[in-house]
């Protein structure tokens, strides 16, 4: 146990099941004392979620928010700033393309399945951004998950590549507005992790393998390692820090 975020309140948005990376941060940010806040989207989900957040401890604090509407990102900061007042940060492990566009060409992409990755993957920082700020009254910093395929063409991840490069462009522009407030923006580029999500692109298996064999430390990373990384964007040694992309994929994206 440490006491690195003691006493401090965190929203984590996105645990979906226990496999996630969102949960492996929330379980890095418990460990350093920290209150978690968690929202989930949809009915359906909160049993899930309940259940991790109570294996905690404590009184876990559940909102529900779907990030594609804006009366319901106002509302659930608003149900967070009547329950804990401040806020000291942000994981927002959000994303959604439709599996038909994350397989194929890119050039097959639809305008409606464009426009719903980008909604969702990437906008949704913007919003949640825009609405957690006030709360962060004592400084902040907020956390994304990104990946690779956004900075460079990794097969069949497509359309959410492209929302990955929009999202990592929002974490340098929110950096930029929220510096004078102290609150840092920054982004995790996490490894191939196996997820709930991860089931959504296509040869995610085949990904796994050639990580395992190319990466220098010859291994793929797991979601103890992102909420490590996290806990540290989120604690005060990483003050000196903004706008970035650290990169937790045991060195692939090095490798030509
Ligand atoms: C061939 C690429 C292998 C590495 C992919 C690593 C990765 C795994 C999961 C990632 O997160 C999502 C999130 C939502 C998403 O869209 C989905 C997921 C499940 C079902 C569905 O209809 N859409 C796809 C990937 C992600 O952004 C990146």
């Amino acid at each position: 146990m440490n006491t690195l975020l003691q006493d401090k309140n965190f929203v984590i948005m996105g645990v979906a099941n226990h496999r996630s990376i969102a949960w492996g941060i929330a379980q890095s940010l418990h460990k350093a004392g920290a209150n978690l806040i968690f929202t989930y989207q949809g009915e359906r989900l909160r049993e899930n979620v309940a259940q991790l957040a109570q294996s905690l401890g404590g009184e876990p604090i559940l909102i529900n928010c779907d990030v594609t509407k804006d009366e319901e990102v106002e509302a659930a900061f608003a149900q967070i700033k009547e329950k804990v007042g401040v806020i000291h940060g942000l994981a927002h492990c959000i994303a959604f393309a439709k599996t038909e566009e994350l397989e194929g060409e890119f050039v097959n992409t639809s305008r409606d399945g464009y426009a719903l990755a980008q909604d969702i993957s990437a906008y949704s920082l913007v919003a949640v951004t825009r609405a957690a700020r006030p709360l962060m009254t004592e400084g902040g910093s907020i956390v994304t998950l990104t990946y690779l395929g956004g900075e460079r063409v990794v097969a069949n991840y497509n359309v959410m590549g492209v929302a990955k490069a929009a999202l990592d462009a929002c974490v340098r522009y929110l950096a930029s507005d929220l510096g004078k407030d102290n609150i840092r923006v920054n982004a995790i580029s996490a490894g191939p992790i196996r997820t709930l999500a991860a089931k959504g692109v296509r040869n995610f298996n085949s990904m796994l393998k050639e990580i395992e064999e190319k990466a220098p430390l010859r291994r793929t990373v797991d979601q103890s390692e992102v909420g490590d990384t996290a806990l540290f964007l989120f604690s005060h040694l990483s003050r000196g820090i903004t706008g970035e992309i650290i990169h937790v994929d045991a060195g692939y994206n090095i490798i030509a």
